[in-house]
C-alpha cells in the first residue's frame, strides 16, 4: 500500500497527488457510494443485461484530473490500492428490478434469502448445479441440490456422495455458456464463486484479461502470451481488435485526452507480484506509440525505466524483480496528439537500513 511517510519534511508531488486522491476518494465516498453488487435475481428469468449494467457501474480505472487542464496528459500511477465497492443500489436498477419482478410474475422479495429460497426451485426443476464451499476447505465446488426441505438441501456432490446442507450455504452458478464472458458484470449471478469461475477459466486459456464495468482485471500469467507488440498495438489503435486489454485502457484514456476529456489517470494497483510493473510498461508501450511516428520516445521511456529499476528494485519471496518504490510516470501531449514531454517520479515505499 502507498502512504506517504509522517516523517519526510519534503513530501514528493506523487505523495502529494496520492493525497489529494485520498481525501476525494474519502470526501466522495459518502456522498457517491458505488454500487452494490447485485442480490440474487428475484424471477426465474435472468436478468436483463441492461439491469446488471445499471447496477454495476463500477469505478472508472481511468479518472479525469481537472485541476490540471492546460496540457493533456495521461498518467501512469502503480504501486496503490484499489477502492472498494459500496452499497448504492441507483433508481434505475431498483425500477428495473421491479419491472423485471412484474414481467417474471414473481411477488415482490423482501430479503436476500427468501429470494433465494424462491428461485433455488428453479434449480432443483431444471437439474442446475450450485456452488458450495466445504467448512474444512477453502475451495468452491459444484454440487447438484436434489430436493429441499424448508431451509435444508440434499445436495448431491461431484464424487456422487449425498449430504445435507443449509440453503444458505448455497449459492447459485451461472450456466457454462457464460464461462466466456469477457465483462463479469454480463454474468447472470454475481457471487464470489462465479467471478473467480469465469477468471480461472479464462486464464486457463492464456486469456489474462478481464473487465469489471470499467475497471480491468489482470491476472499475472508468469509465462509469456502472445498478446503484445506493434501487431496487437496497430490492432487496437485501429480498433479490429476490442478485447480486455490494457492496450484497450491506455487507447481509451488518450482518447479521451485528446476528445477534451482532459487530463487521464491509469492507475494499476494489486499485491507484490502481481503485475503492475509489467502492466505500466505495456500501458506506455501503446502511450508512446499513438503519440510518436517513431520508436524515438518509447526507447527513451525504456532507458528511464531500466536506471530506475536498476537503483529502486530488489529481489523478494515474492517477485524476483520486485519494485521497492510507487511510481508516476506522467505522458504530455500536444493538440496534434504527439508526445511533448515525459516524466517519471518516484515515492520510496521502504528504507534500507545499514
Ligand atoms: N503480462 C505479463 N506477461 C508475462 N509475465 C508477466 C506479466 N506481468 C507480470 N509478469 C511476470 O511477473 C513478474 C512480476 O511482475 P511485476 O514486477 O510487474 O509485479 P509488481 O506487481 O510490479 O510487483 P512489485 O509490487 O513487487 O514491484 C515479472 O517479472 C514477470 O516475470
Amino acid at each position: 500500500m502507498i502512504s506517504a511517510s509522517p516523517h519526510s519534511i519534503a513530501r514528493s508531488s506523487l505523495e502529494e497527488m496520492l493525497d489529494s486522491l485520498r481525501r476525494r476518494d474519502e470526501g466522495e465516498h459518502s456522498k457517491d457510494l458505488p454500487p452494490a453488487l447485485p442480490s440474487r435475481p428475484t424471477s426465474k428469468a435472468r436478468l436483463p443485461k441492461r439491469l446488471i449494467q445499471a447496477k454495476l457501474a463500477m469505478e472508472h480505472a481511468v479518472s479525469y484530473d481537472a485541476s490540471r487542464n492546460k496540457t493533456h496528459e495521461v498518467k501512469c500511477v502503480t504501486g496503490g490500492n484499489g477502492r472498494k465497492f459500496g452499497e448504492k443500489k441507483d433508481a434505475a436498477a431498483a425500477a428495473g428490478e421491479e419491472r423485471l419482478m412484474e414481467n417474471g410474475g414473481a411477488t415482490l422479495a423482501t430479503t436476500p434469502e427468501t429470494e433465494w429460497n424462491r428461485i433455488i426451485d428453479y434449480f432443483v426443476k431444471h437439474n442446475l448445479v450450485v456452488w458450495w464451499k466445504p467448512p474444512q476447505k477453502d475451495l468452491w465446488e459444484l454440487v447438484k441440490i436434489k430436493a429441499t426441505m424448508g431451509e435444508e438441501a440434499s445436495v448431491m456432490l461431484s464424487d456422487g456422495s449425498a449430504l445435507t446442507i443449509s440453503t444458505g450455504e448455497l449459492l447459485p452458478a451461472n450456466t457454462e455458456n457464460l464461462d466466456v464472458v469477457d465483462d463479469l458484470v454480463q454474468l447472470c449471478y454475481l457471487n464470489e464463486p462465479s467471478v473467480l469461475h469465469n477468471l480461472k477459466y479464462r486464464y486457463s486459456r492464456d486469456v489474462i484479461y478481464t473487465k469489471a464495468g470499467h475497471v480491468l482485471l489482470a491476472i499475472n500469467p508468469l509465462k509469456e502470451v502472445k498478446i503484445y507488440g506493434n501487431d496487437f498495438v496497430t490492432a487496437y489503435k485501429e480498433k479490429t481488435l476490442n478485447k480486455p486489454h490494457v492496450y484497450a485502457m491506455a487507447d481509451a484514456a488518450y482518447h479521451d485526452t485528446m476528445k477534451g476529456g482532459g487530463n487521464q489517470s491509469i492507475i494499476i494497483s494489486g499485491e507484490s507480484g502481481s503485475g503492475k510493473t509489467e502492466t505500466s510498461k505495456f500501458a506506455m508501450q501503446y502511450l508512446a506509440s499513438v503519440g510518436s511516428q517513431n520508436d524515438k520516445i518509447k526507447t527513451k521511456l525504456d532507458q528511464a525505466n531500466c536506471i530506475l529499476e536498476a537503483f529502486g528494485n530488489a529481489k523478494t519471496s515474492k517477485n524476483l524483480n520486485s519494485s521497492r518504490f510507487g511510481k508516476l510516470i506522467d505522458i504530455s501531449y500536444n493538440a496534434e496528439g504527439i508526445i511533448s514531454g515525459a516524466s517519471f517520479q518516484t515515492l520510496l515505499l521502504e528504507k534500507v537500513l545499514f
